[in-house]
């Protein structure tokens, strides 16, 4: 057995056009350079690549306005054509005569629009960050790129919700309604001041930041909830991160900067509301999903929330009788965010040259979508890329709150020479399950050592080389977090790192090992696992506490290191329990501890 290692992300970045520039390979050139079994080498095509035929010029559809800086460069490639508000029929008709579309967040490219190109559409480019209005799936099934522009209206974003904040605590866009409406009502818009009030910074990335420098400014004092932030990025600039629950009952502020997930849909909500101070003032220029829209009506008509200035709402744009946006007060702007001059084009020009380099055959540090391997690879790799992305999104939900990731490690035994085995796909995936359960980025094979790096995360491989015959590409994936604490202590190995390992057993990827504990269960919906006294009935007591409560138990097993010592009983749920039926769970004499895990 022999073992050999490599480092790929260096120190946390900063970004510029020449990096990316640097980060673009030819399409072309993937197939080659990937993991291609020997005998399969030089014949399979990419199933994924941008082919647009370099006798005439391509055509780009610009559908939402861009700035000129953009226009221009495409213009120089491409015949271009700006419609703007089209219906989706007339964008249906026209996308059969264009290789690539370029919108922003008010078109919606849907599954129907991808069937009504005839396969000509090869490129649809987003001039922003979220890609909400884009059908991904859609687009990857007829061989279309998605590519967006994500750094360039961050600071535009930060600035707008400065503007809320300062513009909401001084009542301006009531007052100034009603000077409009010719009357003067100086005792009615008293407001209140930023200076030594507490703002809670919810999601400390690219925008959150931002916020908070500006926010410091003002004289006010800076916490911040972020699960996935490391604490020292905040301390540097005068920021502690808190819990989540100290987070909103602390602060006379509350500004949101998450992305829209499973996790933090709705994560305002009645049970919040009620959690914070009497008074709050609450700004989202993120997502309007992140907000209970119902529910902020019924705080801020019970005063337990005193003003809300919102950018963005859960349905864009929202009904007109919209009883949050006519309330008197509540502060709104119709998803003006990243809506400046300089914002747009920058947006304009990063969206541009990410297109006509795709239409030119190159790869975009920025695409969101692209399986870009070779169909022999990726069949053999199948199991392997779930297995490694399943261990990634294990991983990263087993480390504790306010720990941050950056040091990651993964390892891979297998008998197949270097060579035969290029593992840049399998990181990836590892990479996008460590990211995606935490952001509203979207990694693939391109971007996956981009955002990683963006993200101050450095991930290390090591081979693990085995004698014998290579029947199969891997034997074990392994994947270790250091210096982090885990919210399942048994997750920590010997060495204090959070460790996960898996095997493909049958073609199916399973669990196992978690910290120093043998497990073996295969990696499907949703996990709970659990240390506990080894004794008899375990199983039992757990099972009919998730059959009261009609949960599917999917599988259970159980591994131990001594018999009647220690054991971790791992099980497979199809439903997420209810929050009484995990702490009846955690209730059991017997039972040490229990993390819920959904894959
Ligand atoms: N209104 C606009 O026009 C506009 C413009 C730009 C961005 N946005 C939105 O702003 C949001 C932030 O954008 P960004 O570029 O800063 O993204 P980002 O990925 O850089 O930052 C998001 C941060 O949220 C954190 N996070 C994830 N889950 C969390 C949770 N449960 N609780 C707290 N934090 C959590 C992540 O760790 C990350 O640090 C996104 O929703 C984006 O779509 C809106
Ligand atoms: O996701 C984004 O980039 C922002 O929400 C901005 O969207 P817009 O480009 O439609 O203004």
């Amino acid at each position: 057995m022999a073992v050999s290692s490599s480092s790929l992300i260096l120190s946390p970045p900063s970004l510029t056009k020449s990096h990316l520039t640097s980060l673009s390979l030819s399409w072309k050139q993937l197939p080659r350079n990937l993991s291609l079994p020997r005998h399969h080498r030089r014949r399979a095509p990419p199933i994924f690549a941008v082919v647009v035929s370099m006798n005439s010029k391509p055509t780009i559809l610009v559908a939402e306005k861009l700035g000129d800086a953009g226009l221009d460069l495409l213009k120089s490639f491409a015949n271009v054509d700006c419609s703007y508000n089209l219906s989706p029929e007339e964008l249906c008709t026209k996308i059969s005569l264009c290789d690539a579309l370029i919108v922003r967040s008010g078109t919606k490219v849907s599954r129907e629009v991808f069937e009504s190109s005839g396969g000509r559409l090869k490129v649809v480019g987003r001039a922003g960050v979220g890609i909400d209005n884009v059908d991904l799936a859609a687009a990857t099934e007829h061989g279309c790129l998605v590519v967006n522009a994500p750094t360039a209206n961050t600071v535009a974003a930060a600035e707008h919700g400065i503007a809320l904040l300062t513009a909401m605590a001084r009542n301006v866009a009531q007052a100034d309604a009603s000077i409009k409406a010719g009357k003067w009502q100086r005792n009615k818009y008293v407001g209140v001041s930023l200076v030594g009030k507490t703002l809670a910074v919810m999601g400390f990335g690219k925008v959150g930041t931002e916020v908070a420098r500006r926010a410091k400014g003002l004289g006010m004092n800076i916490i911040a909830h972020d699960p996935y932030a490391p604490a020292d990025r905040a301390h540097a600039i005068g920021v502690d991160l808190v819990s989540f629950d100290e987070a909103i009952a602390t602060a006379d502020f509350i500004t949101l900067h998450m992305p829209l997930t499973p996790a933090t849909s709705k994560i305002l909500n009645d049970e919040n509301f009620a959690k914070m101070k009497k008074g709050v003032r609450i700004v989202n220029v993120a997502r309007g999903g992140v907000i209970d829209e119902d529910a902020l009506v019924r705080a801020l008509d019970a005063g337990i929330v005193a003003q809300a200035a919102l950018d963005v709402f859960t349905v864009e744009p929202p009904p007109k009788d919209s009883k949050l946006v006519n309330h008197e007060n509540v502060t709104v702007t119709p998803h003006l965010g990243a809506s400046t001059t300089e914002a747009q084009e920058g947006v304009a020009i990063e969206i541009a040259e990410a297109v006509v380099g795709a239409l030119r055959g190159e790869l975009a540090a920025t695409a969101v979508n692209a399986p870009m391997v070779p169909s022999e690879v990726l069949i053999e790799l199948k199991p392997y890329v779930t297995l490694a992305e399943k261990l990634g999104r294990l991983a990263v939900q087993l480390v504790a709150g306010g720990s941050g990731v950056k040091t990651v490690k993964v390892t891979y035994t297998s008998a197949r020479a270097p060579d035969d085995l290029d593992t840049r796909l399998l990181r990836a995936m590892v990479t996008k399950g460590l990211i995606e359960p935490i952001s509203s980025v979207f990694v693939n094979l391109v971007n996956a050592d981009f955002t990683a790096k963006q993200r101050g995360i450095r991930i290390s491989e090591e081979r693990v080389i085995l004698d014998g015959s290579p029947q199969k590409p891997l034997e074990a994936i392994r994947v270790q977090i250091a210096n982090v604490e885990s919210r399942f202590a048994s997750a920590i190995s010997e060495l204090g790192e959070i460790k996960v390992e898996g095997q493909v057993k049958d073609g199916i990827p399973r669990l196992t090992k978690v910290g120093d504990f043998g497990v073996d269960v295969s990696l499907e919906g949703n996990i709970i696992l659990c240390r506990q006294v080894d004794q008899p009935g375990m199983i039992g007591l757990v099972g009919s506490i998730l059959g009261e409560e009609n949960v599917n138990v999917s599988f259970m097993s159980v591994g131990r290191t001594v018999p009647r010592k220690q054991a971790i009983m791992t099980i497979g749920v199809d439903e997420k329990p209810s929050k009484e039926a995990l702490k009846k769970i955690g209730d059991i004499p017997a039972v040490e501890e229990f993390v819920f895990l959904a894959l």
